[in-house]
């Protein structure tokens, strides 16, 4: 079913932890509110379950005004992070749960239950797990059941809150893959959260970034990756090296900087921030380079060097090792962005780049 959200506002005590939401999600469509810690994505995500209420705004599904429905009423699936699952129960009456309890009038007859978790244990794929408890199965098992449990109820909205969450990297990896396949066959409605962006970019058809309370972007992954709407968003998709500039002629220019390589752009002259991922800029070692090597770090495959340039301007590029020139420390380079993204404005007071993470650090100081 689809799903409209409209100036959905939540506040608790002082703080406006959701400021006025407008989301659109398509019937059968997979969508991910991504975002960093607290900036409203589990809030947003109980709302449409009626575990929690806005202080304004509209919730309409499938037509319905959601509002005016108890959480009970809206046939909503959720399975979060940390399920709890019955211990008592085994598998197939996990799954069975929701529709076990469902009032008289709606209740299937125990033969048609049965029928439907037989079904839907084959259709997640985990036949074999059905006699088992919770405890004799694995996280990634856990979550599996989680969501049958959730679709048995034939959910009008399924909502997912960091289900992967708790689980090591290639059980999530197989999770994604698997639940995307889930999602494509079964054609429900899907809400996921995450604070992963390859996990959102892999999953979703669109992807929501949120920000402190607001959605700063929607759309897929590759028109947010290319171009990041805001610099709020720049900077949580990677783009941590940011550059004061200045336009001249859609050209941005500052010292020690070869832009080349960067498209014209349509701006007005005036000061602006240029923001890099630190893969997407090339070294040009030289005597003139406004930019000097203070710390080189290897994690094997990749070299990862900081800079700093004019008026305390810090930088950091990562280089394939084996395709890197010969740098030093306190060696001069010009920086050559190969891909960057121009936001009007100065930087925001200069906030240092992570410490790079390194198998073995060589530092300016430590010579
Ligand atoms: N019941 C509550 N009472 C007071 N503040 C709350 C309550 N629930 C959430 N908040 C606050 O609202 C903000 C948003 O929380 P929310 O859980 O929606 O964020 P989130 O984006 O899902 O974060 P995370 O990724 O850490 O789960 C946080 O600052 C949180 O502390």
């Amino acid at each position: 079913m689809s799903l409209t959200v409209q100036n959905l506002t939540r506040r608790f005590g002082q703080t406006e932890v959701l400021r006025g939401i407008d989301l659109e999600v398509k019937s059968g469509e997979l969508v991910a509110l991504l975002g960093p810690s607290g900036s409203g994505k589990t809030t947003l995500l109980k709302i449409i379950a009626g575990l929690d209420w806005p202080d304004a705004g509209r919730l309409v599904v499938g037509g319905e005004d959601w509002l005016d429905k108890k959480a009970q009423e809206r046939r909503t699936g959720f399975v979060f992070q940390h399920y709890a699952l019955f211990p008592h129960m085994k598998v197939r009456d996990n799954i069975a749960f929701g529709l076990t309890v469902m009032d008289r009038a709606h209740r299937p007859a125990p033969a048609t239950i049965a029928k439907k978790v037989e079904e839907l244990l084959h259709f997640l794929q985990i036949p074999h797990l059905a006699d088992r408890y919770p405890a004799e199965l694995s996280g990634g098992q856990r979550q599996r059941v989680a969501l049958g449990r959730a679709l048995a109820i034939d959910p009008a909205v399924l909502l997912l809150d960091e289900p992967f969450g708790a689980l090591d990297a290639q059980v999530r990896r197989d999770l994604r893959r698997w639940l995307r396949e889930v999602h494509d066959k079964a054609g429900t409605t899907t809400i996921f959260v995450t604070h992963d962006q390859e996990e959102a970019f892999e999953l979703a058809d669109r992807v929501v970034v949120m920000g402190a309370g607001l959605i700063e972007q929607i759309g897929s992954a590759d028109q947010i990756y290319d171009h990041p709407a805001s610099p709020f968003v720049a900077r949580f998709l990677g783009l941590t090296v940011e550059i004061p500039v200045t336009m001249r002629a859609g050209r941005a220019e500052a010292a020690g900087l070869d832009t080349s390589a960067l498209p014209r752009r349509a701006m007005a002259d005036g000061p602006a921030t240029l923001f890099l991922r630190p893969a997407d800029i090339t070294l040009l070692p030289s005597p003139e380079g406004a930019f000097r090597v203070t710390e080189i770090a290897t994690t094997g495959a990749l070299l990862r060097l900081r800079m700093e340039g004019p008026a305390d301007c810090q930088a950091e590029a990562e280089l394939p090792r084996r395709a890197a020139p010969a740098l030093s420390l306190g060696q001069t380079v010009t920086l050559r962005p190969e891909v960057g993204h121009i936001f009007p404005g100065s930087p925001t007071p200069a906030q240092p780049a992570p410490a790079p993470a390194p198998v073995s650090l060589i530092k300016e100081s430590s010579r």
